[in-house]
């Protein structure tokens, strides 16, 4: 069997179960099962399950939250805005994981990072809050070295970075431009001792380039995996996406 790290930190796999959620509230009803679907997402292989309770709702729901959470074989990364709302959802659920995320009502999908740099006290309140309790709280943020620099000034021990700029370059200089982005930003935030995770737009076209950065250790996968497991099944398309990640692991020297 191949070893699929080559000898470096294992790459970790987050299933975001968002748009399982879309699927339900489309019309209301009480089926896709979004708990039954994050712990499929677990058997075939995914290392924990990232859910987004946007404050619109649009999607997952606080009762999608409490009984994945709850039902406690489920490793959780609740995605959070910067909220005294959120903050005390988090507080009451005590998932393993969250991670800050900015939010406009009116985005399609999240757009920029969390603006860490221009707003550092409520930044670092949210994370002493969430790590008071016992929550590993990261930051999701754009590739950007002030970004970075604020979160280590700001106390996170883990951050995200936003992959939407890569995902969505449609020219290869722009791709490679974006890469380099992410990649200086992952070895410049692991140079601060935090850890780096990475995720949004990511399928198991483009995701093996963000695989093969040895200092990202976990990657957040949700859109395009679900709409794989349209056509393939919710297992096979974890498999499949797991496959793409360790194929760009093992180009790692
Ligand atoms: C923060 C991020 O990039 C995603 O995890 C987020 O969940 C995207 O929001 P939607 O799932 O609502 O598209
Ligand atoms: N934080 C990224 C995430 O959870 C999933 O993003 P996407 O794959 O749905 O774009």
């Amino acid at each position: 069997m191949n070893d699929s790290t080559n000898g470096h930190a294992p790459l970790r796999l987050g299933v975001n179960v968002d748009h399982v959620a879309t699927l339900r509230q489309a019309r209301g009803t009480h089926y896709p099962d979004v708990a039954y679907a994050a712990r499929t997402a677990m058997a075939a292989g995914a290392d924990s399950i990232t859910v987004h309770l946007r404050e619109d709702r649009r999607h997952i729901q606080d009762a999608d939250v409490e009984a994945i959470v709850t039902a406690g074989d489920v490793p959780v990364n609740l995605e959070m805005a910067l909220t005294e709302e959120m903050l005390d959802i988090a507080d009451r659920l005590k998932p393993r994981d969250a991670c800050l995320v900015p939010e406009k009502r009116e985005e399609l999908t999240t757009e920029g990072g969390l603006d860490v740099a221009g707003q550092l006290d409520a930044v670092r309140d949210a994370l002493d809050r969430l790590h008071g309790a016992g929550i590993q709280a990261a930051l999701f943020i754009d590739p950007e070295h002030d970004q970075i620099e604020a979160a280590g000034r700001a106390g996170a021990r883990f951050i995200e970075l936003h992959t939407g700029a890569y995902a969505d370059a449609t020219h290869d200089d722009e791709r490679k431009h974006q890469l380099e982005r992410i990649t200086e930003a992952a070895a410049q935030a692991h140079d601060l001792g935090i850890e780096v995770h990475a995720g949004h737009g990511l399928t198991r076209d483009n995701v093996g380039a963000i695989a093969a950065i040895e200092q990202i250790v976990e990657l957040n996968i949700g859109h395009a995996l679900i709409a794989d497991a349209v056509f393939m099944g919710l297992n096979e398309a974890v498999k499949e996406m797991r496959a793409a990640m360790d194929a760009g692991r093992r180009a790692l020297r």
